[in-house]
């Protein structure tokens, strides 16, 4: 951080605060250290622009390092995976594990000599309008102490997994068993013969299950709408990879209609199983809702094979069951949301109207969602995982180069 201009000041209006921290930093500020904002980082570093990170946590990539569960490999093939100026070892496997890519991270971060200010959380960020800067504020470090940041721009990559989203269940609080959000599990080790209520059937639901399978414990799972299950691969071939290929050429109707007679051929009627698919098709409901289709690493077969349960929706849960709208009532030693996440840009992000404030994400969809006003950035948000935030990153890093070459003509030249 030797590019940063510290300035400290007494606090006049706060006698117990000591000093409040300002510091200038002549780079843009990355908010966040997880796969999007080291991509921002490096492809601005490879330009020779600096930048700050600034991450709540201790480490970067936390949601990947702290919030997963052991078992979690990518799901899409890792060329669509990488992050870039820099491919994966051609050692990895096509579907890298948690802690291959966690590795693969920690060198991206090394090799582009990245060093995120860690322990801090940005509470609020402003654009100053007399002075065309942001201001960035953090809470964080041992004394949890107060510092702002102050610069040109301001990049979000937060991600749209930030915070857990916890329903509310009728009933919850008199359920005497262990209740948790899938960001808190590891493993089926501790649910060994234990039957265990899985609320929510996205990726994380259905894998989590099918773990619980694998350490003998019996798991039910929620099915509160639909879902489209998707196989992993088809032909031999990824089953994203087929479908990117085809939406070159074909509209998304035509692709999903291709997508949901192969997962017929390969997966069967899934709508017999509790599982059923929405009226529109699997591609389109990505694109134009956000929900991600099901890739299957398995759970299908344990749900055949009666080893896992599907439950419509919750109705509501008693001390140690369930009831559900069908009406039948179920025991259950635990239960497990896997209920997803979302953006928390609007708890922070103030005055902006770059971001939608009831779902903190850009308003623009991909790809034009990366450029705001007055040097705001968003990196991660496209809804097409790392791909996604891969191809954000180039573009701002990119157009704060072309602004700072800008600024520096426009500066008086010495000779
Ligand atoms: C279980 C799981 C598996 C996934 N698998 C895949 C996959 O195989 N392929 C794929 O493409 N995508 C996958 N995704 C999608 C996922 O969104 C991306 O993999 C990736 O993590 C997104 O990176 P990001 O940097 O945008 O967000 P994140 O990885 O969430 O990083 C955001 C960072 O910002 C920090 N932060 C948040 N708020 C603040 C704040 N106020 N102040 C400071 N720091 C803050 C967080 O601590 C975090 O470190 C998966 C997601 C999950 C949950
Ligand atoms: N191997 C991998 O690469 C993995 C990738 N991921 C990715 O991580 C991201 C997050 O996935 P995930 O954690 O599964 O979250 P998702 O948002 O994808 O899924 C959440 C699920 O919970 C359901 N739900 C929410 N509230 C309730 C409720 N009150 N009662 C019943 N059901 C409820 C939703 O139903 P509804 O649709 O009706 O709203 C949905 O099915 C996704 O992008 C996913 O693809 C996750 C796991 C593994
Ligand atoms: O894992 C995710 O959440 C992603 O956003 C990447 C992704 C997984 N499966 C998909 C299907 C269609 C588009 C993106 C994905």
């Amino acid at each position: 951080m030797e590019f940063v201009t510290e300035t400290l000041g007494k606090r006049v209006h706060d006698p117990y605060v000591e000093e409040s921290r300002c510091i200038l930093i002549p780079g843009p500020i990355i908010v966040g250290s997880g796969p999007s904002g080291l991509a921002t980082a490096a492809c601005l570093k490879s330009r020779g622009v600096s930048s700050l990170i600034l991450e709540r946590s201790s480490c970067i990539a936390s949601l990947w390092q702290l919030k997963t569960y052991d078992r979690l490999r990518l799901h899409l093939p890792k060329h669509f995976c990488e992050l870039p100026l820099m491919p994966f070892p051609s050692s990895y496997p096509t579907y890298p594990t948690k802690q291959q890519f966690v590795q693969y991270l920690e060198s991206y971060a090394e090799h582009f000599g990245l060093k995120p200010v860690f322990n801090q959380t940005v509470e609020e960020a402003k654009l100053d309008r007399r002075c065309g800067l942001w201001r960035v504020r953090t809470v964080g470090g041992k004394k949890e102490e107060e510092t702002e940041y102050v610069s040109r721009w301001l990049v979000v990559a937060t991600g749209e997994n930030a915070e857990e989203v916890m329903p509310e269940i009728d009933g919850i609080v008199d359920f005497v068993g262990p209740i948790l959000h899938t960001s808190s599990y590891k493993s089926g080790e501790m649910f060994r013969e234990k039957k265990v209520l899985v609320v929510g059937c996205g990726n994380s639901g259905m894998e989590v299950c099918l773990d619980l399978c694998n350490f003998n414990a019996h798991p039910s799972l929620v099915v509160r709408d639909s879902v489209h299950v998707l196989p992993q691969e088809m032909l031999g071939l990824s089953t994203f990879g087929i479908s990117t290929s085809l939406l070159k050429w074909f509209p998304v109707q035509v692709v999903d209609r291709f997508l949901l007679h192969m997962s017929r051929l390969v997966l069967g009627d899934t709508d017999q199983l509790g599982l059923v698919r929405p009226k529109i098709g699997p591609l389109e409901r990505k694109i134009k809702c956000g929900k991600t289709p099901v890739l299957d690493v398995g759970t299908l077969a344990k749900i055949r094979s009666g080893d896992i349960k599907v439950y419509p929706e919750l109705k509501r849960v008693m001390q140690h069951s369930a009831e559900f709208v069908d009406g039948r009532v179920d025991n259950f030693d635990a239960i497990i949301l896997a209920t997803g996440y979302k953006s928390n840009v609007p708890m922070w992000l103030k005055g902006m109207n770059m971001f939608c404030e009831k779902d903190g994400f850009p308003r623009k969809p991909f790809p034009n969602g990366w450029k705001g006003e007055s040097g705001l950035y968003a990196v991660g948000f496209t809804k097409l995982g790392l791909l996604g935030a891969a191809i954000d990153a180039k573009k701002i890093a990119e157009d704060i180069d072309v602004q700072q070459n800008l600024l520096a003509l426009g500066r008086p030249q010495h000779c």
